[in-house]
């Protein structure tokens, strides 16, 4: 897939080490120009949130025509439930020259590195396994064996840290926060630096 003009920035990281957190943090910082792609999932919706804002919800009938449609970029089956991203936004958006921001889950950013190798993906961890678990239970948002199953998850996912540019620890939001500015900002910087590189030795404008 062509990766046009914007940056595909992927956040990913075990369930729980902040990753919502830590979006909703970058997004309400004033000199930040991404487009956040909202996901669609089969999971049942939390208080609180909102169809359309938090994700599009679906039921897993629906989910799954939009698997056979070719309307998602990646999917997966997390825990029970589905989890995709609507591919023709981040198309569109991309195209527009917009850098795209996607918060999903390790196996979904495995397949988007192999459509969009020109990513930047950028894997959050927390400062412990033990600081991991009391995350998930502080939120209270999943049973005590939900909770189990995404530890069991979040082991492995760990392992996958290797297959990312960065590696940012969630010890502070704030820091985080910071840490994935200064990371686009210097990965804008590159790029471009190449581009006119290019251009000089090919000599073109
Ligand atoms: N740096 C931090 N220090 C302490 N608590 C944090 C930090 N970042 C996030 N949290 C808390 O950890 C819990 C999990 O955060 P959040 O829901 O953002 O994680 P997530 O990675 O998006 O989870 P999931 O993948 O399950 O959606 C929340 O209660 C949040 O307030
Ligand atoms: N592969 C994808 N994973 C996604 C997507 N949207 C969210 N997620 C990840 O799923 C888990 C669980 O989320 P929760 O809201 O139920 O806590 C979490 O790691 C999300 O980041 C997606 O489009 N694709």
């Amino acid at each position: 897939m062509e990766t046009d003009k914007g940056l595909l920035i992927v956040l990913s990281g075990p369930s729980g080490v902040g990753k919502g957190t830590v979006r909703k943090a970058v997004f309400s910082e004033p000199d930040i120009s991404f487009e956040y792609s909202i996901s669609a999932t089969s999971r049942p919706m939390r208080p609180g949130e909102i169809d359309g804002v938090d994700y599009f919800f679906k039921t897993r009938e629906q989910f799954e025509q939009m698997i056979q449609d070719g309307e998602l970029l990646e999917y997966t089956e997390y825990v029970g439930n589905y989890y995709g991203t609507p591919v023709q936004y981040v198309k569109d958006t991309l195209s527009e020259g917009k850098d795209v921001f996607l918060e999903i889950e390790v196996e979904g950013a495995k397949q988007v590195r192999e459509k969009f190798p020109d990513g930047l993906f950028i894997f959050l961890i927390p400062p412990s396994l033990s600081e991991l678990e009391n995350r998930i239970k502080t939120r209270g948002t999943e049973s005590d064996e939900l909770i189990k199953n995404r530890m069991l998850v979040a082991r492995e996912e760990l392992k996958m840290m290797n297959l990312y540019d960065y590696v940012i620890e969630n010890d502070r939001v704030d820091h985080a926060v910071k840490k994935i500015k200064a990371i686009v900002i210097a990965e804008h910087c590159r790029r471009t630096r190449i581009e006119k590189r290019i251009k000089k030795l090919l000599g073109v404008d």
